[in-house]
């Protein structure tokens, strides 16, 4: 699956960059509002939420139509959301780089570009369109790629969330210095949901790096596992979309989240 999604990417972004060449995206970048800081955002008290534009899945289809994306953002940070993530891959996801634009601009939260980034294209890219954060997937970058993004994002004032699904991953993203690390427990070539990843994988994680659990919340009493396991923030796409109302959802794992009995990573 992530080989097939990455092929329809990559002619994807070379579309794009025939119209808006580097040199140009760049200009936009460095023009582009100043980034928020995300990694502070995160590393605040409670388990956070970071709440996601979601409008189709390879896996299931359609969620959820998503008519106006800053309207559904807008829902999320009033239910306290701590970042809203917004999908730009258009083919298989239904989003696009207009949706994280409209959202940047609605909500005073930091923005996470979430997609299947190959090149610094991309990431010049998502500054310009307001990004704060930029996913990047290991097992979709050699590693010498993966330092080279990394360092980008950074140096562009953006945070990097560095995706693994198994220990050799994990190790990979701290080799290239990832200050924020999400442990997704769906994995990209099966499309299987394990939560029990997440459990296996955080706790070798250093106490300074932020650790996110990513897919598989279905509401609190996943958030509430994920944070025994150590989780800084929990990253919710189909649990929320689907739900009649995106911002009670939210403000329902968000009080989860801060409840003094839910357990909270030690630093
Ligand atoms: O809808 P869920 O199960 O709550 O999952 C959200 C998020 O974790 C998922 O959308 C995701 C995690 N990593 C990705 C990488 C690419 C595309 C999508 C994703």
């Amino acid at each position: 699956m992530l080989d097939e999604i990455l092929a329809g990417v990559r002619e994807d972004v070379a579309r794009r960059q025939e119209e808006v060449p580097l040199e140009q995206i760049r200009q936009l970048a460095a023009a582009a509002t100043p980034p928020r800081d995300a990694y502070a955002a995160l590393r605040r008290p409670g388990v956070g939420v970071i709440a996601e534009v979601k409008r189709s899945s390879p896996s299931k289809g359609q969620l959820a139509e998503i008519a106006d994306p800053a309207d559904l953002a807008g829902d999320y940070a009033a239910g306290g959301a701590r970042c809203i993530s917004v999908l730009t891959e258009g083919r298989w996801f239904g989003g696009s780089l207009e949706d994280l634009a409209a959202v940047r601009t609605a909500v005073d939260i930091p923005v996470l570009r979430k997609d299947f980034v190959v090149s610094s294209y991309q990431v010049h890219e998502a500054r310009a369109h307001g990004a704060d954060l930029v996913l990047l997937i290991v097992a979709a970058l050699e590693q010498n790629v993966l330092v080279g993004l990394l360092e980008r994002i950074e140096s562009l004032g953006m945070t990097a969330l560095v995706e693994v699904h198994d220990e050799e991953e994990a190790d990979r993203a701290l080799e290239a210095g990832a200050r924020v690390i999400g442990v997704n427990a769906r994995n990209l070539r099966t499309l299987e949901v394990d939560r029990s990843v997440f459990e296996r994988i955080a706790p070798g994680l250093p106490n300074n790096v932020v650790k996110i659990a990513e897919s598989g919340v279905r509401g609190p009493h996943d958030l509430i596992r994920y944070a025994s396991a150590g989780a800084d923030a929990v990253l919710v796409g189909e649990g929320l979309v689907t739900q009649k109302s995106p911002r009670e959802a939210v403000a329902e794992l968000v009080n989860a989240g801060n409840h003094p009995a839910t357990p909270r990573p030690v630093r």
